[in-house]
């Protein structure tokens, strides 16, 4: 039995979480957190996986009984998701909560999986001192590799590949992921703050929104830090504008992208030239992308024609692939996947888990990575991988 209905506005969302795993995907204040599982599904890995979960998701969500007084996106039943970067790893999963609240273009809703709990909200708790250590390559075994890789780009096997490193924290105590949520969201109101399964994070890389037979997504690719004033950063963007290295590697990422969407679009829009993204760390180089879908394409459909773009993965996709497996020596798990949410009519927002740290007890796994090209340099892409990792570390550390 499932319940949609109309609340008041509820103000700071994450403020009504309350002290469990919570799962959320909310940008500037708008969106969808929620707690409890009602189901939880583990998928499984295989080159199949997105199929079996829509299907699943489909089974699931056709046997409750709906009663849902908002039909917007987002309500009545929903499900939240991350699937593995690697098709072949374990942990993807899908949980439809027992209680989710919501607030889009100036409408809020609760929506109950069975009976209604109350559950108290406790005060957020402070992890304590963060301590730091290497994750599965130094920063000098990660240069290494980013070297190998530039030397294989420059053999002519592939134009681009993407190398990810993690870190390692530890806390005084366990990680209250509230506490998170509410530091990403105000330092990075641009991106999407997401929460599943552990899986934190605030990613600027929406990989799909699907309303009805509307499609949106925003490529990036191509960073440069930011500048100590506004004339640094002024600067700084129209340097990243006229980097050749920075505009192939985006335009590798555009390509992806088309080439994934092309064959499922009715009609497809990518801008001739990328636009500027500014953040609180970095500024990327970003191509909104618009898009409509055949009627009946699920949101889960799309995300399976899109992931790996070559943000993530590279170009060739296949070979880009080998090389990861190869050099980057460890397991990216949920990082660099899908992560997001679905409704019963296919309608959700995904985007690509990036920004983001594992989170279990008192201990977290931080994630960051660079597209390498062949005019990369070793100590560039380590500096900016770093300058990424700041995000989690901000969000530990406050
Ligand atoms: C792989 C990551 O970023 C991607 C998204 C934007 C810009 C990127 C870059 O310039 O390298 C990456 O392709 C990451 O943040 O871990």
């Amino acid at each position: 039995m499932v319940r949609t209905t109309p609340v008041e506005d509820p103000g700071d969302l994450f403020s009504r979480l309350p002290d469990a795993a919570p799962y959320a995907w909310v940008r500037r204040g708008e969106g969808l957190v929620a707690w409890g599982e009602a189901v939880r599904l583990d998928v499984p890995p295989g080159p199949g996986r997105f199929d079996w979960a829509r299907d699943r998701l489909a089974e699931i969500f056709g046997e409750a009984h709906v009663d849902d007084d908002v039909t917007a996106p987002g309500s009545g039943p929903v499900a939240f998701g991350s699937f593995t970067f690697d098709p072949d790893a374990h942990g993807s999963l899908l949980v439809v909560p027992e209680t989710i609240l919501a607030r889009r273009d100036g409408r809020a809703w609760l929506t109950t999986v069975g009976e209604r709990r109350l559950d108290a909200v406790t005060p957020l708790r402070d992890p304590g001192r963060i301590r730091y250590g290497d994750g599965s390559l130094t920063a000098p075994e990660w240069q290494h590799a980013v070297a190998r890789a530039i030397r294989r780009i420059r053999s002519g096997l592939l134009e681009k590949t993407v190398l990810a490193r993690d870190l390692n924290a530890v806390a005084e105590r366990a990680i209250d992921v509230r506490l998170l949520l509410a530091r990403l969201a105000a330092r990075y109101p641009e991106c999407y703050t997401f929460s599943c399964a552990g899986l934190v994070g605030a990613t600027p890389e929406l990989l799909v929104r699907r309303t009805g037979e509307t499609l949106e997504s925003l490529v990036l690719a191509g960073t440069i830090a930011r500048g100590s004033g506004q004339a640094d950063d002024m600067a700084r963007g129209a340097a990243l504008f006229a980097s050749e290295k920075n505009r192939h590697e985006h335009a590798c990422a555009v390509a992806s992208v088309r080439q994934a969407l092309d064959p499922l679009c009715a009609e497809l829009k990518i801008p001739e030239e990328p636009e500027l993204l500014v953040l609180a760390n970095v500024q990327h180089l970003a191509s909104p992308v618009t898009g409509r879908l055949p009627a009946g394409t699920s949101v889960l459909d799309v995300v399976e024609a899109m992931h790996p773009t070559a943000a993530v993965g590279g170009t060739p996709t296949g070979r880009a692939l080998d090389v990861i497996r190869d050099l980057e020596g460890m397991d990216r798990a949920g990082y660099a996947g899908p992560v997001g949410w679905i409704d019963a009519r296919g309608d959700g927002e995904w985007g690509i888990a990036l920004r983001c740290a594992q989170i279990r007890g008192p201990r977290a796994r931080l994630f960051a990575g660079c597209g390498i090209m062949g005019d990369s340099d070793p100590a560039s892409e380590l500096a900016e991988a770093q300058a990424k990792l700041r995000v989690m570390q901000y969000a530990l550390e406050g």
